[in-house]
């Protein structure tokens, strides 16, 4: 499955935010989206999602434009995190995820033993079964975080869009999360991310891919573009990248605090 971007601008009341954007990820990638806050990664993955819809170009899934796409065919092919979601309802953690397999259960009738059984797997996979039975508005939002990672896997799409999954997850659950993601491209998705964590982008994307003004600035592999020259044009930071066991991994270090 693949999500292609052609030449597209979007502006909210005449300001542009996103500037002629053209990329394409295909399965068995991590795309991870890096870029100062409010450059437009959110707005970038809200016209993939057609949640916004005044752009400029195109957004083809697996090849089909997606104005021409109705809400059930885009729900059975992308998987969608947010970056924050406050819930108005206190249903169950259980609910909550079983709530991604809508898309699966016909009209009039409801989510059966392989619905149940594919949140039960969702929520073991993420190591959080002992959620199933909490309210949704009863869990810190790092458990939430995992609760929507869990609704996307039992959506059984093969593209996930994540805005920011790791963002309010303690350091442990951000490395067992990535592992998670990561193996998920490994077994064919196709997934895209935004994060601010340089060193995670390195350890864990396929492809890394940097915004700056409304424009893509880098994009290839990790090993290719992160370097400090990228992190101080994104950033205005200066950093020493120290490299380790053979470039496996890179580490930013703020020069300041050397
Ligand atoms: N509904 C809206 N109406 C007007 N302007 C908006 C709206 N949503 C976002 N913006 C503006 O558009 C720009 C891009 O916002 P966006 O949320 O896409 O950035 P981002 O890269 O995801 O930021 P962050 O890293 O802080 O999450 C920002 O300047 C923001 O203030």
């Amino acid at each position: 499955m693949s999500i292609e971007v052609k030449n597209l601008s979007f502006g909210y009341c005449d300001r542009l935010v996103l500037d002629g954007i053209n990329f394409k990820a295909e399965e068995n990638q991590l795309i991870s989206i890096l870029g100062p806050n409010g450059v437009g990664k959110s707005t970038l993955f809200h016209c993939i999602l057609s949640l916004l819809k005044g752009y400029q170009g195109q957004v083809l899934l697996n090849g089909k434009d997606t104005r021409a796409m109705s809400i059930k065919e885009m729900a059975e092919l992308v998987a969608f995190i947010p970056q924050s979601h406050y819930p108005s309802f206190n249903f169950s953690v259980f609910d909550m995820v079983l709530m991604g397999t809508t898309v699966q259960v016909s009209a009039f009738s409801k989510p059966g033993k392989k619905q149940v059984q594919l949140v039960e797997a969702a929520l073991e996979r993420l190591g959080i079964s002992y959620l199933i039975d909490r309210g949704y508005t009863q869990i810190s939002g790092g458990e939430r975080q995992l609760v929507l990672l869990a609704r996307a896997l039992v959506q059984e799409t093969r593209i996930l869009i994540l805005d920011e999954p790791t963002a309010n997850l303690d350091y442990g659950n951000q490395i067992r999360v990535m592992t998670q993601i990561k193996s998920l491209a490994k077994e064919g998705y196709t997934i895209m991310q935004s994060t601010h964590n340089p060193d995670q982008t390195f350890l864990f994307s396929d492809i890394v891919m940097a915004m700056k003004d409304g424009k893509i600035v880098a994009y290839g592999v990790p090993g290719d573009i992160f370097t400090e020259e990228l992190i101080r044009n994104l950033y205005a930071a200066e950093v020493k990248i120290q490299s380790l066991y053979e470039d496996k991994v890179r580490v930013c270090i703020p020069k300041c605090a050397i």
